[in-house]
């Protein structure tokens, strides 16, 4: 017996980010957008706690109990009194270390999966604050679609979406750490006056009217002069997406995705093609969003 989750990437259409905290987090005013990329995860059961994964960054993820995937079974099996003897096997499609929550999505399919396998009847409720203790992105990855996230980014409010978002993403040759994008934007930040960050009016409008024009106008990442300056490079991507037909380019979330907001799926394909060109960037990939979230298949 096993189960299968399919849980997808995000992409942050704003990230506002306020001073660090007294705990090292950041407060933020973050505006997720699920879209069709997704990993895989699969339980089963076995002798003892086994991590294995596929795709084309397997390398680069950890297979101990430093992975996501991982430490969500062994918090659920806590909670439960039970041992976490499963085979975790994860299929990846989400790019790592990418800033497009690939971990958090093994995560909270890791949780979904397990409470499915060993029949724990976790709520949803108690999903969730699992998926928080995880990481800030966790719940995010649970629940798709579209949502603000304020707090770490892990107290959600679903968002209303009006129609389908279209999007080309260019994957970077190396990685960032999100917590060294984080010091870079404290290090940046340092002497001015940080204001509390705020969902955008105009672009929760543009996301219910499901209006890209307004949407490109209205996009924002606080975290994008910090990523720019740890991997000033990114600067071609986006410029050569731009040049292409993009509406706008930005990093997603702490990078070095960079994402690109078009107009309809000919024009990702034009800008895809143009990106794959431009020798700025790894892989190129299309997708569109708003998705569900973690899925059992
Ligand atoms: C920046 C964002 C935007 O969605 O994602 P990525 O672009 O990395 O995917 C998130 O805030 C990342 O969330 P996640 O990757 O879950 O981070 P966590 O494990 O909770 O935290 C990792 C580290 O990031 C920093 N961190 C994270 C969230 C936050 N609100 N403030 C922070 O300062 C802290 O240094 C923390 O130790
Ligand atoms: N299941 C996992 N998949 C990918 N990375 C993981 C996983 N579990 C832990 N990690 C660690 O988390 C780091 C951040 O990974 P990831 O979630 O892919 O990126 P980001 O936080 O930029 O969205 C990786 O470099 C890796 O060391």
């Amino acid at each position: 017996m096993s189960v299968t989750v399919r849980v997808p990437a995000k992409v942050n259409v704003q990230l506002a980010v306020g001073a660090a905290r007294p705990d090292g987090y950041h407060d933020l005013a973050n505006v997720f957008l699920a879209v069709g990329l997704y990993d895989e995860v699969t339980v089963s059961p076995a002798d003892e706690l086994r991590v294995t994964c596929e795709g084309p960054d397997a390398d680069q993820v950890p297979l101990d109990r430093g992975n996501l995937a991982a430490r969500a079974a062994i918090a659920l099996a806590e909670r439960r009194g039970i041992a976490p003897t499963v085979h975790l096997h994860i299929a990846k499609d989400i790019p790592v270390a990418g800033g497009m929550a690939g971990g958090s999505a093994d995560g909270a399919g890791a949780l979904l999966a397990c409470n499915a396998l060993w029949n724990a009847g976790a709520s949803r409720a108690e999903l969730l604050a699992i998926c928080a203790e995880l990481g800030s992105d966790v719940p995010f990855s649970l629940v798709g679609g579209a949502a603000l996230g304020i707090g770490r980014g892990e107290r959600l409010t679903a968002l209303e979406t009006g129609g389908t978002f279209h999007w080309v993403f260019a994957m970077a040759g190396r990685g960032l750490s999100t917590p060294a994008v984080f010091r870079e934007f404290d290090r940046l930040a340092e002497g001015r006056e940080i204001p509390g960050p705020v969902a955008s009016p105009d672009l929760l409008e543009a996301l219910a009217k499901g209006d890209p024009e307004a949407l490109a106008a209205a996009v924002s990442n606080d975290l994008q002069p910090a990523a720019l300056s740890l991997f000033p490079e990114l600067a071609d991507t986006l410029d050569a997406g731009r040049a292409a037909g993009a509406l706008t380019a930005l990093v997603s979330g702490s990078g070095p995705t960079t994402a690109f907001l078009v107009r309809d799926p000919g024009t990702a394909e034009k800008v895809a093609r143009a990106l794959r060109g431009s020798g700025t960037c790894r892989t190129v990939r299309t997708a569109a969003g708003p998705v569900a979230g973690a899925t059992v298949v």
